[in-house]
């Protein structure tokens, strides 16, 4: 029977490698089969298909704690720094090996509109990162008050730069702006953040690829793996559900094969669905939101919160903090990430591979 449906699952994955091959060819790949080593499962999850076993009648039994409650809890603190440096050390060797190959770097464009602090902290990270793993990075600072059809036109010189490969429009933009015409001017092959809805619609649907996926999912499934945490048949609860986070997360989650609450501004008692879930990541943008008492013993907590906290003291005039109230979730929790430290840098690490990745397909390098 297993047997069976692994080799289900292979045929399925050659049938999927098969009807990519006709895509990659578009964007001039030679070796299109390796595509599916390079990004798809281990990203997006296996394709697996649902084949459901209900279970015998008599079992009645309740699932063992994941940690025995006179057990002591000795949480390990999920270090989002090493692991982002992990990524990035790798990215630059790749960067480097593109370098030698073809005679091109890979180039990311950064977008600023207005004058908000934390964002334009963020594009200094990532311009930063870019530098130390030989990514070029290109920025346009747009002011505060320039016109919907400025940002589209500067949107539209980088899809038409050959030396860009990734182009990002820091959010959120100015209110008096429209979003998704914006976000709509971003050429498919360089929407490196992954919210176009045809990435977004893709990553949704299994057995489709998207051509990127949002570097903040990515983030909290590399955070989870890398510490060795399994997902399928886990419960995850995702607090929020915006396009930069909370979305693409819970469509990420599914394509691990987990099983996804989506807890938000409208859910009645979000605590007593946290409570039973296996894994919490809050991406709902309020600072201590997820107490101590919201969390099962011995559940693992993500925490993509990055809230600005006004504080005159700090050399910019404010401080990060998290969605989770830490001291009290560290008592229960198995596993945590700090703010800061944790999903932030591996955020933009993520963003320097979306970049790489880009412009290995432009190239045709190992697609
Ligand atoms: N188009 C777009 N794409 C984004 O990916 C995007 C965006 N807009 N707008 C804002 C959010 C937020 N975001 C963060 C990335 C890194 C850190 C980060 O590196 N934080 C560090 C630094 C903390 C500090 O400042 O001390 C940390 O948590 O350790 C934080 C937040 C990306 N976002």
């Amino acid at each position: 029977m297993r047997a069976l449906v692994l080799l289900r699952a292979f045929s399925r994955a050659k049938a999927h490698t098969l009807l990519f091959s006709s895509h990659c060819a578009r964007r001039h790949c030679h070796a299109p089969a390796k595509r599916e080593r390079a990004k798809g499962p281990r990203i997006l999850g296996p394709d697996l298909p649902d084949i459901w076993r209900s279970p015998p009648l008599d079992s009645t039994h309740p699932p063992p704690p994941l940690i025995d409650a006179n057990q002591e809890i000795n949480p390990t603190i999920i270090d989002g720094n090493s692991i982002a440096e992990e990524i990035r050390s790798r990215t630059a060797e790749e960067v480097h090996q593109m370098k030698d190959a073809v005679k091109k770097i890979p180039g990311l464009a950064v977008i600023l509109v207005g004058q908000r602090r934390d964002s334009q902290t963020y594009v200094r990270y990532k311009i930063k990162a870019c530098h130390e793993v030989g990514i070029r990075s290109l920025t346009a600072e747009l002011p505060e008050d320039c016109t919907e059809d400025e940002v589209v036109d500067s949107v539209s010189r980088f899809n038409e730069d050959p030396s860009v490969h990734g182009i990002l429009v820091q959010l959120p933009l100015p209110q008096h702006m429209n979003e998704e015409r914006i976000l709509g001017a971003i050429s498919l092959e360089k929407d490196v953040d992954g919210f176009h809805p045809l990435n977004v619609g893709n990553l949704a649907m299994r057995g489709r690829e998207p051509l990127f996926i949002p570097c903040a999912a990515r983030a909290c499934i590399e955070l989870l793996t890398r510490t060795g945490i399994e997902l399928m048949g886990k419960h995850v609860a995702v607090i929020g559900r915006s396009k930069v986070v909370g979305l693409p997360t819970t469509l990420l989650l599914q394509r691990h094969h987990a099983t996804v609450s989506s807890v938000h501004a409208f859910t009645k008692n979000p605590q007593d669905i946290t409570r039973q879930a296996d894994i919490v990541i809050s991406a709902a943008g309020v600072a201590n939101l997820v107490r101590g008492s919201w969390l099962k013993r011995g559940a693992v907590v993500i925490d993509v919160g990055t809230n600005p906290v006004e504080d005159p003291s700090s050399e910019h005039g404010y401080h990060l903090t998290g969605d989770v109230c830490f001291k009290e979730a560290v008592k229960v929790a198995s596993a945590i990430t700090p703010v800061p430290g944790g999903v932030g840098p591996v955020t933009i690490a993520m963003l320097l591979s979306n970049t790489l990745d880009s412009a290995k397909q432009i190239y045709g390098l190992n697609c």
